[in-house]
């Protein structure tokens, strides 16, 4: 709603839709009948528009999209009603002034902001564009570059950087409602043209066809097969070369083509998960509403190897007092070395802003070989490697010199949580955090809840990944969790399809294509195939443990390709060697060309194992390794290793760089349609009977028979599910 007061001359119209005004029909409704009823009343002179609880708005009700009457086309003509009246009309904006509800700033004759507000037109980032003349009025008033820059990123911007960009008029520290009405009445009687924004001409660059032909090129190569941006920028190249009517037109157009792609609907879906995601649930019956976090006054990271520095960098981002531990003196010097160097760099990114790093006071970042340090500390991240006879013993080690009730986090991919938490004498303080690499760039945190984990360590743990700007996704406890669980059907296609005749960078390609920043090859040249390798070591699957006479291409009487462990054995090890799936300018380098030498060692494979080469399609290439992944969610969903589908994806377009456009996996599927993706499993699973991955799933199989139900029921069809969560 909209509540319409007048004091003096100045009438106020106060937007309501708490938590965050978003613009529903109510809300737009209301909003309406007060501008009309100002305009119709003599004795208001002025009108101020603000919104209740601290928060001007944050734009269209997304929630409302879905619905049969979507509204979020009304606010047009109302943002125009504003800017037409003939009284000034002034915006107050505190908080958030976003989307749709920036758009109604627009309108108004002047904008005045809090020092603490946020500005931006994020509807880029839910698929849309700022449909409600929002991409015409802004470059506008602040110029083409920097309205591109906003819209096309959908960034928001610190109220004293839109005073910078003439985006808002004055900003104040005190009062806004207060400061907003003195402007009004300061205005009253001045004349309104020059404060139309649609009377306005466009600031004019004196080289406006060339950065606009750059900034295209710029656009297009970070969206990746994501359409609003583009269609951002040709809405804003429409403001700079129509007038703008035409301009508004344009817009309309521009707009229809997103509202029918599809790309709208899923990233509004990777909006909610987001959010749906931070309410976990145990089947104890403990959850969000009823743990409380304990505090986290001081923390402590174990081992700085990679993972370690990263989360190191990233604790003290968050402002957390720490202590860094390793083993021995020299590894300690190493990773003091590189967690300086990664400071340095994230506080160069960050000057200028209003937060600094404070690395260098030892009673803030304190690195030790000696365990006692950890005694008073509330919560320890261990990030050594993955040994679970190691950790144990780290383990072991912290429930001996922790203060009670300390958490004890374990960062692992893939290791048993339980088997952990058994060498403490407090495994309901054990849980995992799994970070993903580099853990101080990377938004996921996947919290593993073992079999006796308090809801207290869970909560704990989630409020860390909020502090830490990540977000926490509650899992299961299985082998490699949900994330990684779902990748290994993933990549053990990708490889299958070059034993039967592809290369990596066709794979690559198609799944490139999807959106994928990379494809499976790239990704694990980046990641380094010894890893994976030394986990099948663990596992038996290779190496000297393997029982002589096993056969070349199959473990447990499966598929098993060997190729991965064949180039880990000649050395190649990815990016970190120079040599992996593709060959690099030297190692350490980053640029993958073709390798004719593993072309050669495929040929040379296939032949030694008489395999027949075929073309294999891309289609074929996509859904083998999508479906694939795909399948495994159903299984963990069925499993209650994650409580729903969007559990699941929210972990892939955070963690494993899924194209957020696509909705994530179980989305996707959703969307391709579930009979579809049966049919296709079923295909290929008759073709490779020795695949348990391309099995088709029972839980898909049920939710097939029962219809193909929406996202949001599938787990309704669940009806005994046996949660791990
Ligand atoms: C505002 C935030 C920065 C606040 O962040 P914070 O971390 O403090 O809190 P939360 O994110 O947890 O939010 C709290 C709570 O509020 C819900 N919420 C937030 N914003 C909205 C919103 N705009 N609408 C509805 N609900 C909202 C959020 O879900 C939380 O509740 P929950 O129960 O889930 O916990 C942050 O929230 C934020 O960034 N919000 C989004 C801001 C945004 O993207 N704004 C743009 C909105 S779109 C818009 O304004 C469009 C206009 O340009 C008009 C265009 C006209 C044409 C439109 C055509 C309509 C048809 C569309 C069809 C779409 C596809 C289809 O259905 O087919």
């Amino acid at each position: 709603m909209a509540h319409y007061a007048r004091g003096s001359a100045v009438a106020v119209i106060r937007l309501c839709n708490p938590p965050v005004n978003a613009l529903s029909l109510a809300v737009l409704q209301a909003l309406e009948d007060g501008l009309k009823k100002a305009d119709a009343d003599p004795s208001v002179k002025a009108v101020m528009i603000c919104g209740e609880n601290g928060k001007f708005s944050a734009g269209a009700d997304i929630r409302g999209f879905s619905s049969p009457e979507r509204h979020g086309g009304a606010l047009g003509p109302i943002v125009s009603l504003i800017e037409s009246s003939e009284k000034p009309v002034v915006a107050a904006i505190e908080g958030v002034a976003l989307g749709g509800g920036l758009e109604v700033a627009l309108g108004c004759h002047y904008r005045i902001a809090h020092m603490k507000a946020q500005m931006g037109l994020p509807e880029v980032t839910i698929g849309l564009l700022p449909g409600a003349e929002g991409t015409q009025r802004l470059p506008r008033l602040i110029g083409v570059p920097a309205a591109l820059d906003m819209i096309t990123t959908g960034k928001h911007i610190p109220a004293t950087e839109a005073l910078k960009l003439g985006l808002v008029d004055e900003i104040v520290e005190e009062n806004t409602i207060e400061a907003a009405i003195r402007l009004a009445n300061k205005v009253i009687g001045q004349p309104l043209g020059p404060r139309r924004l649609s009377l306005k001409p466009i600031p004019r660059l004196p080289n406006m066809e060339a950065f606009l032909r750059e900034a295209l090129v710029r656009v297009k190569q970070q969206a990746r097969g994501w359409l609003a941006p583009e269609l951002c920028f040709q809405a804003v190249r429409a403001a700079a070369e129509r007038p703008f009517a035409a301009g508004v037109r344009r817009e309309r157009e521009l707009l229809q083509v997103l509202l029918t792609s599809g790309q709208a609907r899923a990233l509004q879906h990777a909006f909610f998960a987001e959010r749906a995601v931070r309410r976990w649930a145990a089947p104890s019956g403990a959850s969000w509403s009823s743990a409380a976090p304990q505090p986290v006054r001081k923390a402590a990271v174990v081992g700085l190897g990679t993972m370690g520095r990263g989360i190191v960098t990233s604790l003290v981002k968050a402002n957390i007092p720490l202590v860094a531990l390793e083993q021995n003196l020299e590894y300690l010097n190493k990773g003091r070395k590189a967690v300086m160097l990664l400071l340095e760099r994230e506080a160069m990114k960050m000057e200028g802003g209003a937060q600094t790093l404070d690395f260098h006071n030892p009673a803030r970042l304190h690195f030790t070989v000696d365990f006692d340090l950890l005694r008073d500390v509330d919560l320890v991240i261990e990030a050594v490697f993955e040994n679970m006879a190691l950790k144990k013993e780290i383990f072991h080690k912290l429930s001996k010199i922790c203060k009670p009730g300390a958490l004890l986090c374990t960062n692992t991919s893939a290791l048993n949580i339980d088997e952990i938490a058994s060498a403490t004498s407090c495994p309901q303080q054990v849980i995992g955090t799994h970070f993903f690499s580099p853990a101080h760039v990377m938004r996921l945190l996947e919290i593993i809840r073992g079999r006796h984990t308090s809801p207290t360590a869970i909560a704990t743990a989630m409020q860390l990944a909020k502090a830490l700007k990540k977000v926490g996704v509650v899992v299961g406890n299985c082998f490699g969790f949900v994330g990684n669980r779902m990748m290994f059907p993933y990549v053990q296609q990708a490889v299958f399809l070059l034993e039967e005749g592809s290369r990596p960078e066709a794979v690559d390609q198609v799944l490139e294509d999807f959106g994928f920043k990379l494809g499976p090859f790239r990704m694990s040249d980046l990641a380094g195939l010894d890893v994976g390798w030394r986990s099948r070591k663990d596992q038996g699957l290779t190496g000297p443990s393997l029982p002589s006479g096993t056969p070349a291409r199959q473990r447990h009487g499966q598929r098993y390709s060997p190729l991965p462990d064949l180039l880990c054995e000649q050395g190649r090890f990815g990016q970190k060697t120079g040599k992996g799936w593709y060959q690099y300018e030297q190692a350490g380098g980053r640029t993958a060309t073709p390798d004719p030498w593993l072309h050669s060692f495929l040929s040379h494979y296939r032949d030694t194992h008489h395999i027949k080469t075929r073309f294999i399609d891309q289609e074929e290439i996509l859904e083998r390794c999508l479906f694939s992944l795909i399948n495994e969610g159903f299984a963990i969903l069925a499993e209650g290793i994650a409580s729903g589908p969007e559990h699941l994806d929210v972990i892939y377009i955070n963690g494993y760089g899924w194209p957020k456009h696509r909705g994530g996996p179980m989305f996707y599927a959703s969307t391709v349609g579930l009979p579809r993706v049966l049919a296709k499993l079923q295909k290929y699973s008759e073709v490779h009977p020795d695949v348990p991955g391309l099995r088709p799933s029972a839980f898909l199989k049920k939710l097939v028979a029962a219809g193909n139900p929406p996202i949001k029921e599938w787990m309704s069809y669940l009806s005994q599910q046996s949660s791990k969560l």
